[in-house]
């Protein structure tokens, strides 16, 4: 029998493919769990400029980046408002019999932040995160369970300046990824309108985050469906009549005539408007009354951005949220912030042909002409990448042809040899693979 069992061979008959023969059916299931995707290089490098872009943006209005872990308790994201995202909640109980979820958004996580760090932080803040959500969604829909959200949150200013900072935030976005006005715009509203409107007809505020989840698929489903709805929770037929009169306004002065220029729900977008113009991005913005988003915490001006064209679902969207840190316990803090994910931004600048060519570019190809050069070669990679050069460093035995080939595959600026009669003179021989130009240089005048 055999001495030990390392020796036999792991090919014996029947254990399979080895590696390098061609493998017909893999071992494990090599594709992501359903819903989610994997960045390979090409999907990586337009992900990267997609958040540098965020990152950019958010530099520039001040903000700081902020983080959160991806598992928050259930309790986080528990509302009984009837929304798809909490409906969807990516839940399950962990070994310490916790209940604990996938976050399917970051804003409860950022208040829970604001509220842990109390008076040690002082308002306002301007804080930014981009981080990766969840949802579990019946597979039947085959869409996405996860995607990447860039959230820019301003906590603790009342007043709408700072939606209006934050909608000029994205229009900033959307100008650095070369759309325009004609390609994007906003759909601007505010969830007072709605709040006036259950008032005058004496509906509980209890209802009001209700109201609002059924009211924001009033363009998606049927209007039979919406109103059997609102009448399953108690809202008189009258008051949906008032509610679907009201959602159906297109102009501020429309509004005016209906709830009067008293309540703050047309001062606040009146002063929007005005801040907009100042601001210079009147044109990517409009009032449309039927915007009211599907999150149930939201209690002021809410926003989404859409294509023009009106093939894609919603770019992003956002609004003010005053009551969500009181109702986790904290303080009376106002607050508004925006969530814009990866997914239809993406769609958006394909269609537009605005996707960047990106691609993987190296400085230098570093290759010893034979083995024991291997040593010399690394110290030259080294010395390179002290300047802060990108170096590949050819780690194997290959032909000149084979390394010529790769330098083309990786877009390499200029390949340096390491061969043995320079090596003896302290020399290197650089060839530039743009201009053919060939010459020895000292490994220290390299730069
Ligand atoms: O915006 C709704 C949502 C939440 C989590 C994950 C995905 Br995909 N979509």
């Amino acid at each position: 029998g055999r001495s030990c069992a390392l020796s036999a061979s792991p090919h014996a008959a029947g254990a399979g493919p080895g590696p390098g023969e061609n493998q017909t059916t893999a071992i494990i299931d090599v594709n992501p769990p359903r819903g989610t995707r994997d960045f390979p290089p090409d999907d990586m490098r337009l992900r990267t400029w997609l958040f540098h872009n965020f990152r950019e943006v958010a530099r520039l209005f001040a903000f700081e980046e902020v983080d959160f872990p991806v598992l928050e308790s259930e309790a986080l994201f528990i509302r009984k408002a009837g929304e798809e995202i909490t409906e969807q909640l990516y839940s399950f109980e962990d070994k310490g019999g916790r209940r604990v979820a996938l976050r399917p958004e970051l804003t409860p996580s950022l208040a829970r932040l604001v509220i842990q760090k109390g008076k040690s932080v002082s308002l306002p803040l301007k804080w930014f995160a981009i981080g990766q959500c969840w949802r579990y969604e019946r597979t039947t829909r085959g869409r996405r369970r996860e995607h990447y959200q860039w959230n820019m949150d301003i906590i603790g200013v009342p007043g709408v300046a700072a939606e209006a900072e934050l909608i000029f935030s994205i229009v900033t976005l959307f100008k650095r990824l070369g759309l325009t006005a004609s390609d994007v715009g906003f759909k601007v509203s505010s969830r007072k309108v709605l709040q006036a409107v259950l008032q005058c007809y004496s509906i509980p505020e209890n209802l009001f985050g209700e109201v609002c989840v059924i009211i924001d698929k009033m363009e998606k489903v049927p209007l039979s469906e919406i109103e059997k709805k609102l009448t399953s929770i108690g809202i008189s037929l009258e008051a949906i009549k008032g509610l679907v009169q009201v959602l159906s306004l297109k102009s501020l002065p429309q509004l005016e005539e209906l709830l009067g220029a008293a309540g703050d729900a047309v001062a606040d977008l009146k002063q929007l408007f005005i801040l907009a113009e100042q601001y210079g991005y009147s044109q990517w913005i409009h009032f449309d009354a039927s915007v009211v988003r599907g999150l149930a915490y939201y209690t002021g001006i809410v926003f989404e951005g859409f294509d023009r064209q009106g093939n894609l679902r919603a770019i992003c969207g956002g609004g003010r949220y005053d009551k969500l840190l009181s109702t986790f316990g904290g303080d009376d803090i106002p607050a508004c912030g925006f969530g814009f994910g990866d997914a239809v931004i993406i769609e958006l600048l394909k269609d537009k042909g605005l996707l960047p060519m990106l691609t993987h570019t190296v400085d230098d190809i570093v290759f010893p002409l034979d083995l024991e050069l291997q040593g010399p070669a690394a110290m030259v990679a080294s010395t390179l990448r002290q300047k802060g050069r990108s170096v590949e460093l050819v780690l194997e035995n290959k032909r000149l042809k084979w390394v010529f080939k790769h330098a083309e595959r990786i877009n390499a600026s200029r390949l340096i040899l390491v061969g043995d009669s320079e090596w003896q003179r302290g020399m290197v021989r650089v060839k530039n693979l743009s201009t053919r130009e060939e010459q020895d240089l000292k490994v220290d005048e390299l730069e």
